[in-house]
C-alpha cells in the first residue's frame, strides 16, 4: 500500500469516527439530562473504570494503552459537555459567584508592607503598584504575612518568581499557610549592580552580600570572579546597608542601583544578571478579595487525589475551556509525605461564566481547593 492509499483509508476511518463521536456525545447529552433531572453528579468513577476495562479487553494488547488514553480523553470531553448542562448551581459554583459578587474595591492611600529596607526590589515594585501607598518594612517574608494578618497593613508585596532563577518557594508555602488573596501582580525588570564602599574597586572584592536567588541570577558573572564568596543575607537592600556599615573594601552588595545613593556606595559593576530581560514577578496580597474590571489572571491552590492521571485530567479541563496556563508550581504537602500542593496561574476572568463554573466544579470535587484571586498583571 502506498502513502496515498493509506491516507485515503485513514480519511475514510476518520469520517466514520467523527460520526461515532457525534453519536457518543449525543448519548452523553441524554445522560446529562437524566442526571440533571435526578440530581446526580457528573463524574461517575465506577462507570468510567468499567468503560476503560471494556475498552482494554476489546482491543489488541499492543494497542491497549493507546486506546485507554483515547477513551480517557473522550470521557473528559463528555464530562465537559455534561457540565455545560448540569451542576451550574452546585455549592462550589455558588461559592465562586458569591466571592466575585462580594469582592471589594482597592483601598485609597493604603498601608503597604514589604520585606527588606529602602531600595529593596520589593520596595521598587511596591512604589509601582501603589504610588500613593504608605510603605513600611518587615524583616522576613513571613513578617509581611503576619503584618497583614494583624491588620498592621492593607497590602503586602512579595516576590513569587524570577524569570531565570524560578519560584520563590518560601513565599508559595506562606501562601498556603495564610491563604490571603492576590489582588495585583507586577513583573519588575531586575538589573543587579555590585556596590562597594567609596574608593573600592572590583579587584578588592572578596565577599558579596546578597540574597541567594539574586546571586543565582548572576551566576555567569560570579563564575568569572571565582574569588568572590557569597554571604547570604535576607534581602538585597539589607546587604547594601550592611556593606555600608562594615566600611570594608573587600565587601560588596549585589542589589539595585537605587541602593548606591541610599547607602552611599559606589557602583563597581552594573547589569551583571545573566539575561537582559531578567524580571521578577511581585504579587500584592490582601485579606480581602478585590477583582478589578481589567482582571486578566486567576490563581488557584489545590491538592489532587494520588491516582494515575489526576493532574493530566485536571489540566485537560483548562485546555477544553480554552484557558491558557501561565504557571504551575508544586510544593510538598506537609500533611502527606511526598504528595503535593499545586499552584496554578492562568489568563482569565471570573466574569466568564464557563470559567466561574469550572472553578466551582473543582471547588466541589477537590478536598483542598482555594481560589487565590483574579487580578490584573501587566505584560512583562
Ligand atoms: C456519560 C457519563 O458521564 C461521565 C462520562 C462517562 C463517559 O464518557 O463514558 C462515564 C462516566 C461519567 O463520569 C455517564 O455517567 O455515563
Amino acid at each position: 500500500m502506498n502513502l496515498d492509499e493509506a491516507r485515503a483509508q485513514i480519511d475514510q476511518i476518520d469520517k466514520e469516527m467523527v460520526s461515532l463521536f457525534e453519536q457518543r456525545m449525543n448519548a452523553v447529552l441524554n445522560v446529562a439530562r437524566y442526571k440533571k433531572e435526578h440530581g446526580m453528579v457528573v463524574f461517575d468513577p465506577a462507570r468510567e473504570s468499567a468503560v476503560l476495562d471494556r475498552v482494554r479487553e476489546s482491543v489488541s494488547p499492543a494497542l491497549a494503552d493507546y486506546a485507554v488514553s483515547l477513551w480517557e480523553s473522550l470521557m473528559e470531553l463528555a464530562k465537559s459537555l455534561e457540565r455545560s448542562i448540569i451542576a451550574s448551581d452546585s455549592p462550589g459554583v455558588q461559592a465562586i459567584r458569591d466571592l466575585a459578587a462580594n469582592a471589594g474595591s482597592p483601598i485609597p492611600h493604603p498601608r503597604v508592607a514589604v520585606q527588606g529596607v529602602a531600595g529593596a526590589y520589593a520596595h521598587l515594585a511596591a512604589k509601582h503598584m501603589y504610588p500613593d501607598g504608605d510603605i513600611s518594612f518587615c524583616e522576613r517574608w513571613a513578617d509581611v504575612f503576619y503584618a497583614l494578618q494583624d491588620g498592621l497593613c492593607d497590602y503586602g508585596i512579595l516576590p513569587v518568581e524570577n524569570s531565570s532563577a524560578g519560584a520563590v518557594a518560601e513565599v508559595y508555602d506562606l501562601m498556603r499557610q495564610f491563604k490571603f488573596y492576590i489582588v495585583k501582580a507586577y513583573p519588575l525588570p531586575v538589573k543587579h549592580c555590585l556596590l562597594g564602599v567609596r574608593g573600592a574597586t572590583l579587584r578588592d572584592i572578596r565577599h558579596v552580600y546578597t540574597i541567594p536567588i539574586a546571586y543565582m541570577q548572576c551566576a555567569d558573572f560570579f563564575k568569572q570572579h571565582r574569588h568572590i564568596q557569597q554571604v547570604p543575607v535576607a534581602n538585597t537592600a539589607i546587604a547594601a546597608q550592611q556593606v555600608a556599615r562594615l566600611g570594608d573594601k573587600t565587601c560588596a552588595a549585589l542589589c539595585s542601583r537605587e541602593c548606591a545613593q541610599l547607602y552611599g556606595l559606589d557602583v563597581l559593576a552594573e547589569h551583571i544578571q545573566q539575561t537582559s530581560t531578567n524580571c521578577t514577578r511581585f504579587i500584592s496580597i490582601s485579606r480581602h478579595l478585590e477583582i478589578p474590571p481589567n482582571a486578566n489572571k486567576i490563581s488557584l491552590l489545590f491538592t489532587l487525589p494520588h491516582v494515575t492521571g489526576s493532574l493530566h485530567r485536571t489540566l485537560a479541563r483548562f485546555a477544553h475551556g480554552g484557558l491558557n496556563l501561565t504557571k504551575i508550581e508544586s510544593r510538598p504537602n506537609p500533611d502527606k509525605n511526598f504528595e503535593y500542593v499545586f499552584y496554578l496561574d492562568f489568563t482569565g476572568t471570573l466574569a466568564a461564566p464557563s470559567t466561574a463554573e469550572l472553578l466551582g466544579n473543582l471547588w466541589d470535587e477537590l478536598v483542598v481547593f482555594h481560589f487565590l484571586g483574579n487580578y490584573y498583571e501587566p505584560k512583562a
